[in-house]
């Protein structure tokens, strides 16, 4: 399985790591625009391959497509991340040029690739990924919702005093600071619903803690995350590369399921060897189904800044 990279940044850099350490790909390709960086990035990765134990071969490429050919899966991490006091909508100006480009160049050198669209505002740059490459819409999965799902966990399992692992949760809808919606009703804590141990303020403030989950570690960072972006990254990867069919709720475009069309947005979708091979209808009640799409309305807003 040959994997590229593109954009060898923070969040680039991290998602490399993590697909090493997991060890089930032969080859990642990283690839920057920054002379040298790529390859920098790389080396200084391949030189923890004797210490955390992987034989994944990582190179770098200074914007040379040629390097990335015949990749099973391309992610895009190219594009400026937000400062404090930002919202992710207002990097559409820079990074929709780069999306656009990076994604034709991709699939010129790899026409079955699998893509994924990480770079933000990151519904609308799915949406641009379909309009840019050709590809057909199960080969082309945005990643949002995977790293909302992992901080509504964590938030949760804070909530709950108890470890992560305990609890199972999942958001959906837009990744903004206002479309996401953590879906608390169906969150369980060992099969038992949230519901049950925590009161609705609490629970309240997880879902707010949860939408503000990147603008508060912006905040923190003076920059965005990199780490939990990463690692969402890489296991959707690994779902792809090892046929998992795993559960996340990504963004994809939809063709009237959960009463949507025309847009990307975050639902429950199942992740194998063919990128999305389906989409998950669960039944959401109506209030949950009047924020979905409340969020859509927002995405489609973005979508016509393109
Ligand atoms: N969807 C999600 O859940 C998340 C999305 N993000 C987004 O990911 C993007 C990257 O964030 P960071 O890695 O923190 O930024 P960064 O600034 O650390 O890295 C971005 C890299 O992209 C490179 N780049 C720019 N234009 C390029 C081009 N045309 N071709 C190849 N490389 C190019 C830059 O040289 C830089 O090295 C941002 O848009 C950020 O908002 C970040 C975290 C989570
Ligand atoms: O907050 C940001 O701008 C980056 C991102 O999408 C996240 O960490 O969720």
């Amino acid at each position: 399985m040959k994997i590229t990279v593109v954009g060898a940044g923070a969040v680039g850099a991290s998602c490399a790591e993590y697909i090493a350490i997991k060890n089930f790909a032969s080859e990642v390709v990283v690839l920057d625009i920054k002379e040298g960086y790529a390859e920098g990035k790389a080396m200084d990765l391949m030189q923890t391959a004797s210490l955390n134990g992987f034989d994944t071969k990582i190179t770098g490429s200074t914007n040379d497509y040629s390097k990335t050919a015949n990749s099973d899966v391309a992610v895009i991490t190219s594009g400026v991340p937000r400062k404090p006091g930002m919202t992710r909508e207002e990097l559409i100006g820079i990074n929709a040029g780069i999306v656009k480009e990076v994604s034709s160049n991709l699939v010129k050198h790899s026409p079955d690739v699998t893509l994924i669209v990480v770079s933000n505002p990151m519904d609308t740059m799915t949406y641009l990924a379909h309009q840019s490459s050709g590809l057909p819409k199960h080969k082309i999965i945005g990643m949002g919702g995977a790293l909302d799902s992992a901080r509504f966990k964590y938030r949760l399992a804070e909530a709950l005093e108890c470890p992560a692992s305990d609890v199972d949760g999942m958001v959906i809808g837009g990744h903004s600071d206002t479309g996401m919606l953590p879906l608390t009703r169906l969150a369980t804590r060992n099969s038992v619903r949230v519901t049950e141990f925590l009161p609705e303020d609490r629970l309240e403030q997880v879902k707010e803690d949860t939408k503000v989950g990147g603008a508060t570690l912006t905040k923190l960072l003076g920059t965005s995350a990199w780490y939990a972006p990463g690692a969402a990254v890489s296991s959707i990867v690994q779902a792809i590369a090892c046929d998992q069919k795993k559960m996340f709720p990504c963004s994809t475009l939809l063709d009237g399921e959960y009463g949507l069309k025309d847009l990307c947005i975050g639902v429950p979708v199942i992740i194998g060897k063919n990128g999305i091979e389906v989409v998950v209808e669960i039944d959401l009640n109506d209030a949950e189904k009047a924020k979905l799409h409340e969020s859509a309305e927002g995405v489609k807003k973005t979508n016509g800044l393109l």
